[in-house]
């Protein structure tokens, strides 16, 4: 696949989307919105790739929206790097995919992602650079790291479906304090508020993320996409009801699926187990979510 912001590199079932302008410290642009959205279908489309690492190129993860690209303006109109928004009788036509923000797109095409996804933030990570994170599964960052939810101070207001995400990740206060102050805050920070799982040094972060992506990787691919599923689509049920009626769903599904067989036998012959096991045409019967290409 041929990307122009990013790149992506796939060894022992992991697949590393490097964001890739490090001159502009990867600032996000109507081009990479589409690089991301490709890549993380290649993500999908691969049965060779068990697990997701997103990572920035150079000293920032990524500087948010490229202040640089359309002049000092978020007027999509105005900017050259995306589809115009189209009018009916003169006045915007907000249902159109057009009228979406690029960085929410990306946000929840991760989210709709069937693998786990690891962030390795690697430097500073600022608007559409840290909402990006919100919805992959696990954050890690380097000592350098800084990031900053900074919309108030940019007059716009937080984007990419992170009025969602952000409260439940880190609870209602923590996440109103970063919007209402836009500061940017250091790594330890991110910790202690619950957006960051661990700190370390450069050097060892994305060491780090392989390990755990490897860790993850090691679990039956349709498991996990259930599991990455059920959990995120959970925190927006009532009630526990509605968890248990999917997972029920899930227990049903899987109960009789070779992976079973195999979690099972492996155990009992003392051996890493080896699976196998594919999406099947009825996924979507069971999960209404499984296929959604309005994401996109
Ligand atoms: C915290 C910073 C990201 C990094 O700080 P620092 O390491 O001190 O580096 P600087 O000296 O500030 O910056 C180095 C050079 O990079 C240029 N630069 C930084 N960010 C951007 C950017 N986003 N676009 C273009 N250029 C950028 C900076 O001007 C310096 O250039 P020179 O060396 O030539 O002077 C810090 O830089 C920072 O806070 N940057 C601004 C981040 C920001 O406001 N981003 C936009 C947030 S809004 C957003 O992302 C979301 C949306 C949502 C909806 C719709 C449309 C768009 O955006």
């Amino acid at each position: 696949m041929a990307y122009t912001t990013i790149t992506t590199a796939a060894e022992d079932n992991i697949l590393t989307i490097t964001l890739n302008r490090p001159d502009r410290m990867n600032a996000f642009n109507g081009e990479m919105m589409y690089d991301l959205i490709a890549a993380f279908d290649e993500a999908d489309s691969r049965d060779d790739v068990r697990a997701v690492i997103v990572t920035g190129a150079g000293k920032a993860f990524c500087a948010g929206a490229d202040l640089g690209a359309g002049g000092a303006t978020f007027d999509r109109n105005a900017r050259k790097d995306r589809e115009p928004i189209p009018e009916v009788d003169g006045k915007p036509d907000l249902s159109h995919q057009a009228a979406r923000d690029g960085g929410g797109r990306v946000t929840l095409r991760i989210f709709q992602c069937l693998k786990p996804v690891i962030g390795a933030i690697n430097g500073a990570a600022v608007g559409i650079g840290v909402t990006m994170q919100l919805p992959m599964d696990v954050r890690l960052c380097s000592e350098n790291a800084r990031f900053g939810f900074v919309f108030s101070r940019r007059g716009i207001v937080p984007e990419a479906a992170s009025s969602w995400f952000l409260p439940r990740l880190v609870g209602i206060s923590q996440a109103l304090d970063w919007c209402y102050s836009g500061r940017v805050f250091p790594a330890a920070e991110a910790k202690a508020g619950g957006l960051v799982k661990e700190i370390y040094p450069a050097d060892e972060l994305l060491p780090a993320a392989r390990k755990l992506a490897l860790e993850y990787a090691e679990g039956a691919p349709v498991s996990l996409a259930l599991t990455r599923h059920m959990m995120w689509r959970m925190l927006g049920a009532d009630h526990p009801m509605e968890a248990h009626k999917v997972d029920s769903r899930g227990i049903f599904h899987r109960g009789k699926s070779d992976d079973v067989k195999e979690g099972v036998t492996s155990f009992l012959e003392k051996r890493p187990a080896k699976f196998t096991g594919k999406v099947s045409a009825d996924m979507p019967e069971y999960f209404p979510w499984w296929d959604e290409p309005q994401y996109r």
